[in-house]
């Protein structure tokens, strides 16, 4: 296709010596057509050769358009003025009244008029019949009326005043030269040229450095021109298909104009999100928080229901407890229970360094809310937002956020609709004034599962995962006491991980009991090199372990034995619950104590006191061990001679009462040590055949362990 702004380029990348040449030779250079064209000359563009005129000349080539075939020519004129060789007659004086050629391509390619260079050129003068009349014709071309749009003399007269006013501007602005050649056409130029020539008197013999330099001076000009027209043209395209994407991705993607809208501050407002998909059925363990929110949920569903006894409904709840245990899921299956929207914002994305922008975001919210009850509002972790802070100067504007969620909690109605579910892992940190009555009246508490609910959270996430039938949930749920629901599922996802790296088709207990250790006491560390020396002492320390406990009534069974580095430590033994221990017994606690003491008590034995170690398991085995004496002492009143009395502060104790403590704690380690060494002693042999099967097994189950402890013999694995 033909472009203007084609056959303007060349004019840039004219050879600096055919312009020169043109400037050399004004008077008398005859016409040369390009030999392209002058080879295929059966056009009468052609044929109508005319004597060339006193003018300036141009020939082809100057104009960029040597490389045009006759047929190109045709191709170009066709495009440029459609239906000009049909010589069509335009009557309409709409189309003759008010369309320059001139302004028509300087405003539609914001590049020079090829018309005036045409008018100049040597094509022009040589082929003027022809050229004359495109020239002429375009003056009332229908095509270019259309293209320009509606057009009044008014605008018109405007349009003419500014384009003299720019050039004023360019004359007052561009060097003499430039100015010239810009401002006027090119005949006249070589006019003022040749004019400026004899005025300025310059001698002959500079005469031609001076039009070398007058020609450069054109061809910078125009390339100036050209480069800013074609960067402006493409800063243009660019922030147009900005605006177009921008405004597409606004339009089709909910999740990036809500995040665009809570971000911009002041005007910022919510989309909600309908929770069909999240229901009671997807929270697991915590079925006391469930029943207590079943209520809420019963209220959004049927409001009239509750309304006509005259009860008044909690307007705000709050959910308290630990990371991870499931308060933003709860919420969620409220929302999804209930089938309503659901408003889902963090405290923290209110908690501002701008002043009212945090308001602004909590009043947008609960307008979108109000105006579409019956809603649910989460407001995650809200003591970000509703904390007792004083003003600080990391949160200046906290005070007024604070306030602004009051004062929205306040200004609706109890039944209308809108239940606001906070969500915090330190209910104690929240401003009183959100606490009482008429805001988050009602607290639901959100506790870690006990281990019937990490068997069933384990249970749920394995049913989304291919397991193998030997897999007893509730054995790893006995084992993470203390993990949150995030962190079963966590513990889940990783076994599948880690069979996937391994190539198996299913997860089995190995995987998750891998995990549970990965996430219990960081992963293994089998490129650790550990000498046969120290592989030993391990292995008779983690089965003293093992022997204290499978020998003491009180301890907790054995689940897991192993020499393999982990984090830390270079073994364990892992002990399991029947189930989540609420109260130890006083035989329990010295049971514990007792497998503490295991370790180092077999590495004396064994290896003598001049070779017992330092290590991590060591350390923490004597730090444990007293831990739980201390407790007894101090905390559970265990001790016969300091009786039932708790001592919290023992630093501010009497001199004789905090060594009497630390004359019970001594007794207490001592008595335990005593009988570790003596459960180790009378179980020598099973000691020893349990230390050589872990440093050959490496790792044992609470079966294998038994059968090695059984004296029997371990089936090569
Ligand atoms: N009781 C549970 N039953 C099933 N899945 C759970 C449970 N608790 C947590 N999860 C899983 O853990 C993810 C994170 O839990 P969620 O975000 O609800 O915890 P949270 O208590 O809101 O934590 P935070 O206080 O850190 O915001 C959930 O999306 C869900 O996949
Ligand atoms: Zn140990």
């Amino acid at each position: 296709m033909f472009s203007l702004s084609s056959t303007v380029q060349p004019q840039v990348t004219v050879p600096l010596s055919h312009l020169i040449n043109a400037f050399h030779s004004p008077k008398n250079t005859p016409v040369s057509v390009s030999a392209s064209i002058s080879q295929n000359q059966h056009r009468d563009v052609v044929s109508e050769h005319e004597a060339p005129s006193n003018e300036p000349v141009l020939n082809l080539r100057d104009l960029g358009l040597s490389e045009l075939k006759i047929g190109q020519i045709d191709q170009l004129v066709d495009s440029l003025l459609p239906g000009f060789y049909k010589d069509k007659n335009v009557s309409s004086h709409w189309h003759t009244s008010h369309v320059s050629a001139q302004s028509f391509f300087e405003n539609k390619y914001g590049c020079l008029d090829i018309f005036s260079t045409l008018r100049s050129s040597c094509l022009y003068r040589q082929h003027s019949r022809t050229l004359k009349r495109i020239c002429s014709d375009l003056q009332y071309w229908p095509g270019f009326i259309q293209s320009r749009g509606f057009k009044t003399l008014k605008s018109r007269t405007r349009r003419l005043q500014s384009t003299s006013e720019r050039l004023a501007e360019t004359q007052h602005t561009a060097p003499s030269f430039v100015k010239g050649f810009l401002l006027r056409d090119r005949g006249s130029d070589v006019e003022s040229l040749d004019k400026l020539m004899k005025t300025k008197n310059i001698p002959e013999a500079h005469q031609d450095a001076f039009k070398t330099g007058f020609a450069e001076g054109f061809l910078k000009a125009q390339a100036l021109t050209q480069k800013t027209n074609d960067s402006l043209r493409r800063t243009r395209l660019i922030v147009f298909i900005l605006l177009v994407v921008g405004i597409y991705g606004l339009l089709k993607n909910p999740f990036l104009s809500v995040r665009f809208r809570t971000t911009t501050g002041l005007d910022s407002a919510v989309d909600p999100v309908q929770m069909k998909n999240v229901t009671f059925e997807h929270v697991k363990g915590v079925e006391e928080a469930k029943q207590e929110l079943q209520e809420v949920v019963e209220f959004l569903k049927n409001p009239q229901k509750f309304t006509v006894l005259g009860g008044k409904l909690p307007k705000g709840i709050l959910l308290v407890g630990p990371p991870g245990t499931g308060k933003t899921l709860l919420a969620r299956a409220v929302a999804g229970e209930a089938d309503v929207p659901f408003y889902y914002a963090s405290g923290s994305e209110f908690d501002e360094m701008f002043v009212g922008v945090g308001a602004s975001r909590i009043r947008n919210l609960f307008r979108e809310a109000k105006a579409n009850a019956p809603c649910v509002i989460f407001i995650d972790e809200l003591d970000s937002v509703g904390g007792k802070r004083i003003e600080s100067p990391m949160h200046p504007y906290s005070r007024q956020t604070i306030n602004q969620l009051l004062a929205e909690m306040d200004g609706f109605k109890p039944n209308e609709g809108v239940i606001i579910i906070g969500a915090t892992n330190f209910p104690e940190a929240l401003d009183n004034a959100l606490i009482r009555p008429g805001r988050f009246d009602m607290q639901v508490t959100v506790p870690r599962p006990d281990v019937k609910g990490r068997t069933e959270i384990l249970k749920w996430y394995l049913n989304k995962i291919k397991f193998d039938q030997s897999v007893d949930p509730e054995i790893i749920a006995r084992g993470t006491v203390g993990f949150s629901g995030a962190e079963l599922e966590n513990l889940v996802n990783q076994a599948a991980l880690k069979a996937a790296v391994d190539g198996k088709e299913m997860v089995t207990m190995k995987e998750l009991e891998f995990s549970k250790d990965k996430i219990l006491m960081g992963p293994e560390r089998r490129s650790v090199e550990i000498d046969n020396k120290n592989k030993t002492i391990t292995a008779y320390h983690e089965s003293g372990h093992a022997i204290i406990a499978y020998y003491t009534k009180d301890a907790m069974p054995i689940n897991k034995a192993t020499i393999m580095p982990r984090g830390p430590t270079l073994g364990h033994v892992s002990l399991l619950p029947e189930n989540d221990r609420w109260n130890e017994t006083r035989a329990q606690l010295l049971a514990q104590m007792d497998v503490s003491m295991g370790g180092r008590v077999a590495e004396e034995l064994i290896f003598g006191s001049d070779h017992i170690t330092t290590g991590y398991c060591a350390s923490s085995d004597f730090d444990n061990a007293t831990k739980i004496a201390k407790r007894m002492v101090t905390k559970f009143g265990m001790s016969e001679k300091l009786g039932v009395m708790t001592y919290s502060d023992t630093g501010k104790l009497s001199p004789e009462t905090q060594s009497a403590i630390e004359q019970e704690i001594r007794i207490l380690l001592r008595d335990s040590y005593e009988r570790a060494k003596h459960i180790l002693k009378t179980h020598a042999k099973e000691h020893k055949n349990l230390a050589e099967a872990l440093l050959t097994y490496e790792t044992l189950d609470a079966k294998e362990i038994q059968i090695v402890l059984e004296g029997k013999k371990l089936e090569v694995r």
